[in-house]
């Protein structure tokens, strides 16, 4: 297994870069999907991926699981190469849809649990430490008082929560959603990114999502990256929408209203 102990092109200790892409290429049926992609992710990132439909973002997410192969160039987890990388727990994974659960007939605690599994292994008991871990989870998404409820039983905010909560019960360092938020009403879309943000700066998660909702996200990210199938922008979120970056992006003009704090108070208001 090859580690690297710094990366000499900035100067930084590999422990601080959670994720690195060099040139990475991924190609479906011949058409390029990702193009020549350079990404540092590091500890303590809250990061916005944004692009307009098929441009490659899920890709990209899969692609730092471990779930695609690039066509060339190199992907490095907490600095081992993804190939060599068996910490798959230290990244949790909130895919589009999760909280949709279908009919499945498990309760809450059985979801959460299942996500302690990446940590735990298939073959040990649950020990008291786990089942701390998971009651964590629990706690931190408020929804411990849902652990026998069925998921199928849930309102759409409250399986978001589960489905985050699995994630978090292996105790993940990074945390990747890709559009986690979708289907949510604008107040549960508040209180959901501001969970984040809590995660992100009390919990030292280091975050990175998938939205097409920049008004929602740019008040809280650090980072913005605007990708459409190669990286077109990186940077803080206001250069983003200041600059038309967007309107590059999307190929067209993109105005993103912002919400006023007055509007944000009015809409917690109403969850009280
Ligand atoms: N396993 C696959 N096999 C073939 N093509 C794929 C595969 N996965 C993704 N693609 C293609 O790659 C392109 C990018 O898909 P991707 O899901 O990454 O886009 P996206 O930016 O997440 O889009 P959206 O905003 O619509 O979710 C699409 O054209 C898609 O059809």
């Amino acid at each position: 297994m090859r580690q690297l102990k710094s990366d000499p092109r900035e100067g930084l200790s590999m422990a601080d870069t959670l994720v690195s892409l060099d040139g990475v290429n991924i190609s479906f049926n011949g058409s390029n999907v990702l193009e020549d992609v350079h990404l540092r992710i590091r500890r303590g990132d809250f990061m916005a991926i944004l692009g307009p439909n098929g441009a490659g973002k899920t890709t990209l997410l899969k692609v730092i699981l471990g779930l695609y192969k690039p066509t060339a160039g190199t992907v490095r987890l907490f600095g081992v190469e993804s190939a060599h990388f068996r910490e798959r727990y230290r990244i949790g994974y909130v895919p589009q849809k999760a909280g949709s659960f279908g009919d499945f007939p498990a309760t809450v605690w059985e979801v959460v649990a299942a996500g302690r599994i990446a940590r735990a292994g298939l073959w040990r008991r649950f020990d008291r430490s786990d089942r701390e871990k998971i009651k964590e989870a629990l706690a931190v998404l408020g929804i411990e008082n849902l652990v026998r409820r069925p998921v199928r039983a849930l309102s759409g905010g409250q399986r978001q929560r589960v489905a985050i909560a699995r994630a978090l019960a292996a105790e993940p360092e990074l945390l990747l959603l890709d559009e986690a938020a979708e289907g949510l009403d604008v107040a549960s879309e508040e209180a959901f990114y501001g969970l984040l943000e809590r995660l992100n700066r009390e919990r030292g998660v280091s975050i990175v999502l998938v939205t097409h909702d920049i008004g929602a996200v740019s008040r809280r990210v650090k980072k913005v990256i605007c990708l459409n199938r190669r990286i077109v922008f990186a940077g803080p979120p206001q250069e983003c929408l200041e600059n038309g970056k967007l309107s590059l992006l999307y190929g067209m003009p993109v105005f993103v209203p912002a919400r006023t704090e007055r509007q944000i108070r009015k809409m917690s208001g109403r969850r009280r």
